[in-house]
């Protein structure tokens, strides 16, 4: 028998549904029963179209819609937000679970309200997802195990995300440290700050490819760790700008140390902490620069302890130790900030003075001339007095490098020694050469 148009078209769409892979569910909402659904909605389930599923409520085959008054609610949510997108759990004929996404609308038709439910399987994706969330897991573990801490910086919103090991390493428990950048922030030293901010904002500006810093940073109980701190940008917003910074941070405090160490072993006289030789140098030859550029005199002074030999003779070795440190702690006390005491070798000492003119170094020197020959020697039986005898010379009159400094601060020494002892010689203004 031919069939009639209404018959073709309900065939055309039974057809159309079953053809679907989603689960297509008509629902009624005053009773939440399946009034129709497609061969993927049944089969999926484990039904036949014999069994009849329109004979279920909606509510049977969802395990997290639990009676009809949630169902209230969650058919007011569908009115209100249509389409309403709902991820859950159809439960399966035979008791297992199938994750799924549900996209719900709601029309009228023929005066009747119906809820249309496109119910997708998620099984695939869910588990991709779980892989995907295992694997950030153990990646982040295995960078927090290789670091001593990992950062998380949401630009936008400001919050850090700061690893547990991290806050162990700053002394704080597991629910301390507010996750703000300040927290952070505020707990860098004072002197390194400007500097890490520079490379950080230098990083976010794209002048940098990642940002790496290593600076001092106070723990909980206010003592400073240095720390290497490494991050680069690894989320942008759709106009391309950082939204999202991760970093690691490794404790570096017993390697900056002994660095440290190293460092000011090879720049400082062991005996007295002076700079040595070596460091007074670089540090003259820096100082000259900067006394150039700014136009302002330097002034050195080559001072050398008188009859040193016969102290230690006298006294011993050891007493000669103490006098040397004692000159360098003297001296020390009454220079300016901003000048340089170095031991230059043995009894020998260089005292560099930026912005100083022959004159005012006159002045300074006599006067820590006069302090040193006054200065009592307690702790060193009989040794009444200790004198020394100073060349001072001044950039530019006695010259515009260190070594023609040196030359004339050596040769102003030498006649301060062979003129007694005890004495300042200013060096001798060289002729100038036609
Ligand atoms: N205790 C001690 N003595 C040192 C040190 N370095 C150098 N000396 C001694 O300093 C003395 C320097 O002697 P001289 O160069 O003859 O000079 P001086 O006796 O000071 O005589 P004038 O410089 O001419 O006044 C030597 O005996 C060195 O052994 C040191 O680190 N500790």
């Amino acid at each position: 028998m031919p069939l009639s148009n209404a018959d073709n078209s309900h065939a055309v769409l039974q057809a159309v549904f079953d053809a679907l892979p989603d689960s297509v569910f008509l629902i009624d909402p005053a009773s939440s029963g399946i009034v129709y659904c497609n061969r993927a909605a049944w089969s999926g389930l484990g039904y036949s179209r014999a069994e009849n599923l329109l004979e279920h409520s909606v509510l049977s085959l969802q395990r997290d819609v639990i009676g009809p008054e949630q169902w209230l609610s969650i058919a007011a949510e569908i009115r209100a937000r249509a389409p309403y997108v709902f991820i859950g759990c159809h439960r399966h004929r035979l008791g297992r679970e199938i994750p799924v996404e549900v996209h719900t609308s709601c029309f009228q038709f023929q005066d009747r309200e119906y809820f249309l439910s496109v119910a997708r399987d998620i099984t695939l994706r869910t588990q991709l997802e779980r892989d995907l969330s295992a694997r950030d897991a153990q990646l982040r573990f295995a960078l927090n195990e290789a670091s001593d801490g990992l950062w998380d910086w949401e630009i936008g919103s400001d919050r850090v995300f700061f690893s547990p090991q991290l806050k162990r390493m700053l002394g704080y428990g597991p629910d301390e440290l507010e996750p703000t950048l300040s927290s952070w922030t505020d707990n860098i030293h004072h002197d390194d700050a400007a500097q890490v901010h520079r490379i950080l904002e230098d990083h976010l500006s794209g002048e940098r490819e990642r940002y790496e810093a290593e600076y001092r940073l106070r723990n909980r109980n206010g003592h400073y760790l240095w720390v290497h701190d490494r991050g680069k940008i690894c989320e942008r917003d759709e106009n391309s700008r950082p939204s999202r910074v991760v970093g690691m941070v490794q404790n570096i405090t017993d390697r900056k140390n002994l660095e440290l160490r190293l460092q000011q072993l090879a720049s400082h006289d062991s005996l007295t902490g002076l700079l040595n030789r070596r460091e007074a140098e670089i540090v003259l030859d820096t100082q000259l620069g900067l006394c150039e550029r700014l136009g302002v005199p330097l002034g050195i002074c080559l001072f050398d302890l008188d009859n040193f030999k016969q102290i230690n003779d006298t006294h011993g070795h050891q007493c000669g130790d103490k006098v040397l440190t004692g000159v360098a702690q003297l001296f020390g006390r009454h220079i300016r900030r901003s000048d340089f005491l170095c031991r230059w070798g043995g009894e020998e000492f260089m005292l560099i003075c930026m912005d100083s003119n022959l004159e005012q170094l006159r002045h300074r020197i006599e006067t820590l001339r006069h302090l040193l020959a006054a200065h009592p020697w307690e702790g060193i039986d009989a040794l009444e007095q200790v004198t020394a005898s100073f060349g001072i010379a001044s950039c530019p009159e006695h010259g515009r490098d260190a070594r023609e400094l040196f030359i004339a601060v050596d040769e102003a020494l030498y006649r301060a020694k062979a003129a007694g002892r005890n004495r300042v010689e200013p060096a001798l203004i060289k002729p100038l050469t036609p």
